[in-house]
């Protein structure tokens, strides 16, 4: 009897305990004096942005509105700095980046100190410094343009299929066509391997990839609740996947398997991504680090988002991480790590610039007159058929404008404009404790009337992007791609893809929407990337029979 009497009385004073300690972590905003929503002692304010009608960006913008543009919400006990301030968003993402270099938590994943397979995404510190500047020649312009006939080539193989559904007259659900296409590019250019989803129905690594998307969502919000087990509970799953099916760890499998594959055979002709980074080596190992000094770098396309040479980042590193990192600085990267950065490259590669093309078709078929625009500037540069090399797609302003909108009214990655702070310190007379997440609050951005101008930002008007309306505004206005040294290391491959398929699309069909066609267009998902709620249904035309008639 007195056993069951002692565990219970153990039990009530380790609740006791618990609950008394995450009251007082919810007090952190109150000291900062940041407003925000009340949070439950065990899950904070998890439930009104999991299980709320509304998707968690709306609700950020909602909150926005309810507590300023700065303001604090919990994910169970973790405390999440909000902002749509864009001076604050400066000083944290640029300007006082070696305070801010870690990236947000997410539930369950490798710690990103110790962890031998971490990603770029997920690591911090000199680990971090080192994995991206070993990658970051990877995507300089020169080496983009061997991507750009393996782009020509899939969308070819796009149009037929579109031009058959076009021939019927049927109604097209546009999306899944381009995630095939998106997943066999990003299938050739990153690990050398012919994935033709476009050809093979059902194909095994896209129901592999989307099984690995369904499982974060479900499960996310209860181990949020316990950030202290997120990566005792990665360690427990990858011992798992031993014995059952994890996607992730499958994935990673296969990448092991291509990368033994290229220590016996090297593709160099021309190189992918992982071989790439079998060869890369890191260049630069002290002091200040220059990010964005590609050595063949001569595009300006992602001038929004990265930090001007003067606010060059020296990251803070603590002598541990100095310590631990000291015997791999000068090595390549390890099998362990090219493997976590192919997986990462092949999740962000396939359904982020498929959701933007989806989108961008959503937006041109309901909006003719830019439509229009857009296939005469396409029209008087680029013959039928014609291969477009990276010289050709930069001569298309227009283009470029209509896909900088799309992602303004679509920014499919904004829950991942996040960072950490990894040492206490004032930031606009805010002291912002070590390990508080920032979370920049682009939707509310990219819908402030302020910002963007006299035409309401719910309507889709690529003149935003002009070089002169650009130039008025602020640097951090545009945060598809987020900001600063940690952006998307991806920006430019995704948009050069983007920029071929759309503007082939364009020249073959007139998009135009149908009954089915919903407006406006409702984004949904979770996992890191929004994607449309329902199906993205238009109709295409051929241009080829408009012309006849
Ligand atoms: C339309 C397409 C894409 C969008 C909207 C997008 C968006 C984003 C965003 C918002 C971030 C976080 C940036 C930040 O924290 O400041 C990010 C990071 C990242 N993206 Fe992309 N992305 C796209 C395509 C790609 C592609 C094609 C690749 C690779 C092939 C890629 C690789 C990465 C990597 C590796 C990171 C982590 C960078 C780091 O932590 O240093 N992305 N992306």
């Amino acid at each position: 009897m007195w056993i069951p009497t002692i565990l219970a009385g153990v039990l009530l004073v380790f609740g006791y305990a618990l609950y008394r300690d995450r009251k007082n972590k919810h007090k952190v905003f109150e000291k900062m004096g940041i407003p925000g929503p009340v949070p439950h002692w065990w899950y904070g304010n998890l439930k009104q942005l999991n299980t709320n009608a509304q998707n968690s960006h709306e609700i950020l913008k909602q909150w926005s509105q309810e507590y300023g543009s700065t303001f604090g919400y919990f994910e169970g006990p973790t405390p999440i700095l909000v902002s749509s301030d864009l001076d604050l968003l400066k000083e944290i993402f640029i300007k006082n980046f070696n305070k801010f270099h870690g990236r947000k938590y997410v539930p369950v994943q490798p710690d990103p100190a110790e962890d031998k397979g971490c990603s770029m995404f997920m690591a911090q510190g000199q680990r971090w410094k080192r994995l991206r500047t070993i990658t970051n020649p990877t995507f300089t312009a020169a080496k983009l343009k061997h991507s750009t006939e393996l782009m020509n080539r899939k969308s070819r193989t796009l149009l037929k299929k579109l031009e058959a559904i076009a021939t019927k007259g049927d109604k097209c659900r546009i999306l899944p066509l381009l995630q095939d296409l998106t997943l066999d590019v990003i299938g050739e250019s990153a690990f050398g391997i012919e994935v033709n989803a476009q050809e093979i129905a059902g194909n095994p690594s896209l129901s592999m990839l989307k099984r690995n998307r369904e499982q974060n969502t479900l499960r996310k919000s209860f181990y949020a609740t316990l950030p202290e087990l997120r990566f005792t509970i990665y360690h427990c799953l990858a011992f798992f996947a031993k014995f059952v099916s994890v996607p992730r760890f499958q994935i990673l499998e296969s990448m092991g398997k291509v990368l033994e594959m290229r220590k016996i055979q090297p593709q160099r002709n021309p190189p992918d991504l992982m071989q790439l980074m079998v060869d890369a080596e890191a260049t630069n190992h002290h002091g200040s680090l220059e990010i964005f000094a590609d050595d063949d770098d001569d595009d300006d396309d992602d001038d929004y988002a990265k930090a001007s040479p003067d606010e060059s980042i020296d990251i803070q590193i603590s002598e541990a991480d100095r310590e631990r990192h000291a015997r791999t600085r000068k090595k390549k990267l390890t099998a362990d790590e090219i493997k976590s950065q192919g997986f990462l490259f092949l999740l962000a590669g396939y359904e982020t610039t498929s959701n933007t093309l989806a989108c961008c078709s959503h937006a041109l078929a309901n909006n003719p007159d830019k439509q229009q625009l857009l296939y005469e500037e396409v029209n008087s540069i680029i013959q039928d058929d014609e291969e477009l090399t990276y010289e050709k797609v930069k001569a298309l302003p227009y283009l470029d404008m209509v896909l900088r909108e799309t992602l303004r009214m679509y920014p499919i990655g904004s829950q991942v404009v996040t960072r950490r702070c990894v040492e206490t310190c004032t930031i606009n007379d805010l002291v912002v404790p070590r390990d508080m997440a920032i979370h920049a609050n682009v939707w509310d951005v990219h819908y402030n009337a302020n910002i963007w101008g006299a035409t309401d930002p719910k309507i889709f008007e690529p003149e935003r992007f002009l070089p002169d309306r650009k130039a008025r505004r602020h640097p951090l206005a545009w945060l598809p791609f987020g900001a600063g040294p940690r952006n998307c290391i991806g920006l430019r491959f995704a948009l050069l893809e983007a920029q071929i398929v759309l503007a082939k699309l364009i020249k073959k069909f007139r998009i135009v929407s149908c009954d089915q066609t919903k407006e406006p267009l409702e984004m949904t998902g979770g996992g890191g990337l929004l994607g449309p709620k329902d199906e993205v249904i238009v109709k295409l035309q051929l241009r080829s029979c408009e012309a006849e008639t």
